[in-house]
């Protein structure tokens, strides 16, 4: 109930939205995805323009994830096509995603726990090393160049996101608002066209939900990058979102401005719980 609360709240001025969208870059048309009997997606098409902060809401089990993973391509969808920059994308999976521009944080925080700030920071890099593991190993002249230039790619990821600070501590002493962070410096290292990032605020307290706010605005700003989020927190989602699709039970309801969606009767209808219940 406290979402449905937040639907109905006006944006906060702070956070509204005050960037300039380009074209379509990622096109979804008729994605169906089914798991045995169970459907998780029907049917669902909508667009992401180039620069574009986009939004994918519902309650939970609505096919949120799936949809992302569809995106990255850990699923393949058994109908339906996307269109990445006007290339029609086939049996493409997850590294062939990654590789052509697409990067992702995780519902769950998914970093190597042991490691430093600045080594999780740098796997993201890896995609974009040409030396292979024995040349960096034995530290040789190009190898060791080229990881000196992506160690400088790295650490102004860093800077930007400001943890500097911790650049140095294992990602496991850190408290959980701080390695959301470090995750979203990793895949904003591998330089993405387009970020998708699953809940990037769950967990966090308020101050901290702010700050992740102010960054993933600042990332698509003085990045360009475009970013499609799941995120529950509806306060945070109608503030910076640009367009927002509504997903339920695997079916699109909704799609359209933060206002737009809220002032949707079925939208309401599922957030309130109405027959469907539960929710
Ligand atoms: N790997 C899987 N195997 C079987 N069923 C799955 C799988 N992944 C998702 N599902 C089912 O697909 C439906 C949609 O799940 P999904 O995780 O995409 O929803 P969601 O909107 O992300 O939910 P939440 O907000 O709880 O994370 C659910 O019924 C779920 O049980």
């Amino acid at each position: 109930m406290g979402e449905t609360t937040m639907l109905m709240n006006e944006p906060d001025a702070l956070f509204a939205p005050r960037r300039e969208t380009g074209p379509v870059i990622l096109d979804l048309r008729g994605i169906s995805l089914s798991f045995g009997g169970v459907k998780a997606l029907t049917d669902i098409s909508f667009d992401v323009r180039e620069h574009e902060i986009r939004a994918i809401i519902g309650p939970n089990g609505a096919g949120k994830s799936s949809m992302l993973n569809v995106i990255n391509g850990v699923y393949r969808p058994q109908q339906g096509e996307i269109v990445f920059r006007g290339q029609h994308r086939r049996n493409m999976d997850c590294y062939a995603a990654a590789r052509s521009g697409i990067a992702r944080t995780f519902q769950n925080i998914a970093l190597f726990k042991g490691m430093t700030v600045l080594d999780n920071v740098m796997t993201g890099r890896n995609l974009k090393m040409k030396s292979n593991f024995l040349l960096q190993a034995l530290h040789w002249g190009p190898a060791r160049r080229e990881e000196i230039a992506h160690r400088r790619k790295a650490e102004e990821v860093i800077d930007f996101l400001e943890i500097q600070h911790i650049r140095k501590t294992p990602v496991g002493r850190l408290p959980y608002g701080l390695q959301k962070r470090v995750e979203l410096a990793r895949a904003l290292a591998a330089e993405p066209e387009i970020l998708l990032l699953d809940e990037p605020m769950a967990g966090m307290n308020v101050e901290e939900k702010q700050d992740m706010c102010r960054f993933i605005l600042d990332v698509n700003d003085q990045f360009g990058t475009t970013i499609v989020l799941i995120e529950h927190d509806m306060g945070v989602v109608m503030d910076i979102s640009d367009r927002v699709v509504v997903l339920d039970y695997g079916c699109k309801i909704g799609d359209g401005t933060p206002d737009e969606v809220r002032a949707n009767p079925e939208v309401i209808r599922a957030y309130l719980g109405g027959e469907s219940g539960g929710h």
